[in-house]
């Protein structure tokens, strides 16, 4: 995604500042011009980039520093800190609490990745015990009513819809009473989009949202879209008072600048984004951690979740006992696309070892993982879960493969690859279907994705070998 470069540029606008012999003003105004620079071509807003140059130079205010006083830092500073103010209104948004009822109702252009976002974000609360919902109040596009109702009993999550029915407020209504009387938590009303801004969009959104009074409006933004961010989201905010933002597709050539436009136009924070087509593509959006990746000083924090996550692995002893099902694949498989890089994590998975992706073709293996998961996403639960190896007969597997628009070949080559590493599994003693964290070869994938600052911190590789270690046995 092109917001890191981004981040290389502002970057390095502050390396070459810190090369100076005195840092006066005129440093500074060539250190900030290099920064506006690189907010102008990240898509930032004009008026929005004036306005962060004008409050790095207050904050900084190199006139009145004492004697003494480290300016490079001082700068450092007032630029990582307008950069989270950039991002951050001040204002959190709302949190569903569980055992509550909320609503949230999702808002969006036609295409923007809303109704897929519905679907991550139940997701999302579902994983953290809440008992969501979703309600399918488009009644424009003919296919969302479907795509939802798809996503959710993938999902497996309760869905309410109406194919008749073209009063989009009527559904929304009777899917939130329905829920409410169901007692879930957390129930999201998915609207319907047009491809561009138009007023009957915005009056729906207005009804919709009077006649379901959600507690959070969520504006859901394809990260791509670039300069039109502002004017999209400030409509939206006026219709049906958006109070949080979420950037999808910022795993393809998103230039990231939509998403601060984003939180300008609409004073609301951005809470997630979406980082691919699947639902576990979805990540918390925090300011913090995240402009100190973008301008590359590492994230301790989202690296140890990163590691936590591929511990699913170890800590799922049903599955890890039970049979190599295409469901533990595709679980193996979420987690290790959750962790982006760091899915190099994959050699230290026993079973899988280098043969899965081999050295030097890590973008052809994560291409795959990707294939084999949209095929997955065409196969029924008995599928997923089956153990018979008769199961997977001819008119089954030409079903996946148009379900999944795939070739009939590739669903053949993908049941043939689950099959040998089943086969490897199978052979596995149980208790080393764990993580191997012994040999310290194992640990290089691991250590070439951790930039070398965080790996000191680390306490280096044999820091890194003995915090692996204690994770690992904390799980077992
Ligand atoms: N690469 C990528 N694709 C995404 C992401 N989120 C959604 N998509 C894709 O974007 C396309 C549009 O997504 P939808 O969820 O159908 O969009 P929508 O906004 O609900 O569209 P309408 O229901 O017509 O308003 C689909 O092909 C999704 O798979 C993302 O984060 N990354």
């Amino acid at each position: 995604m092109v917001l890191a470069q981004l981040g290389g540029s502002i970057a390095a606008a502050l390396a070459r500042m810190g090369k100076a012999t005195v840092v006066d003003d005129k440093v500074l105004a060539e250190c900030l011009n290099e920064i506006s620079r690189a907010l102008l071509q990240a898509d930032v807003r004009f008026e929005t980039v004036r306005d962060v140059k004008a409050n790095i130079k207050a904050t900084a205010n190199l006139d009145a520093l004492p004697a003494g006083t480290d300016k490079r830092r001082v700068i450092q500073k007032a630029v990582v800190g307008e950069l989270c103010r950039m991002l951050d209104p001040g204002k959190p948004a709302f949190t569903p609490t569980k055992g509550k009822p909320s609503v949230v109702m999702f808002v969006g252009l036609q295409g923007s990745g809303k109704t897929t976002t519905c679907t991550k974000y139940a997701d999302y609360y579902r994983r953290k015990g809440f008992n969501p919902a979703l309600v399918c109040a488009d009644t424009f596009r003919a296919g969302a009513f479907d795509q939802l109702k798809q996503n959710s009993s993938k999902a497996k999550i309760p869905f309410y819809g109406s194919y008749t029915e073209s009063d989009p407020a009527k559904i929304a209504v009777e899917g939130v009473d329905t829920f409410r009387k169901e007692k879930c938590d957390l129930i999201i009303v998915d609207t319907s989009g047009r491809h561009k801004q138009e007023a009957a969009l915005f009056e729906e959104m207005r009804q919709v949202s009077e006649a379901t009074k959600p507690n959070l409006v969520i504006f859901v933004m394809d990260g791509s879209i670039g300069q039109a961010a502002f004017d999209q989201a400030q409509a939206f905010k006026h219709s049906a008072s958006v109070g949080a933002v979420i950037v999808t597709k910022m795993d393809g050539h998103a230039r990231g600048g939509g998403a601060l436009s984003a939180v300008a136009a609409t004073k609301s924070p951005v809470i997630f984004i979406g980082t691919g087509e699947h639902i576990p593509d979805f990540e918390v959006f925090d300011v913090k951690p995240f402009v100190s990746r973008l301008l590359g000083m590492g994230d301790l924090s989202g690296l140890m979740d990163k590691i936590q996550d591929v511990m699913p692995v170890d800590q799922l002893p049903d599955l890890v006992s039970g049979a190599f099902t295409l469901r533990l694949l595709y679980q193996m498989f979420q987690n290790l696309q959750n962790m982006g890089p760091l899915g190099q994590l994959f050699s230290m998975i026993p079973g899988f070892s280098a043969q899965f992706i081999e050295k030097g073709k890590e973008k052809e293996g994560q291409a795959k993982i990707k294939r084999y998961m949209t095929i997955m996403d065409s196969m029924t639960e008995k599928e997923l879960d089956n153990t018979n190896p008769k199961l997977m007969n001819e008119s089954r597997i030409k079903r996946i493969a148009r379900g999944s628009g795939r070739l009939v070949k590739e669903v053949v080559d993908m049941l043939e690859e689950h099959k040998r590493i089943a086969k490897m599994w199978n052979k596995l003693p149980l208790n080393n279907r764990k993580l191997n964290t012994n040999s310290r070869d194992s640990l290089k994938p691991l250590v070439n994705a951790i930039p070398p600052n965080m790996l000191n911190q680390l306490g280096g590789l044999t820091g890194l070998q003995n915090m692996v270690k204690q994770m690992g046995a904390q799980k077992r």
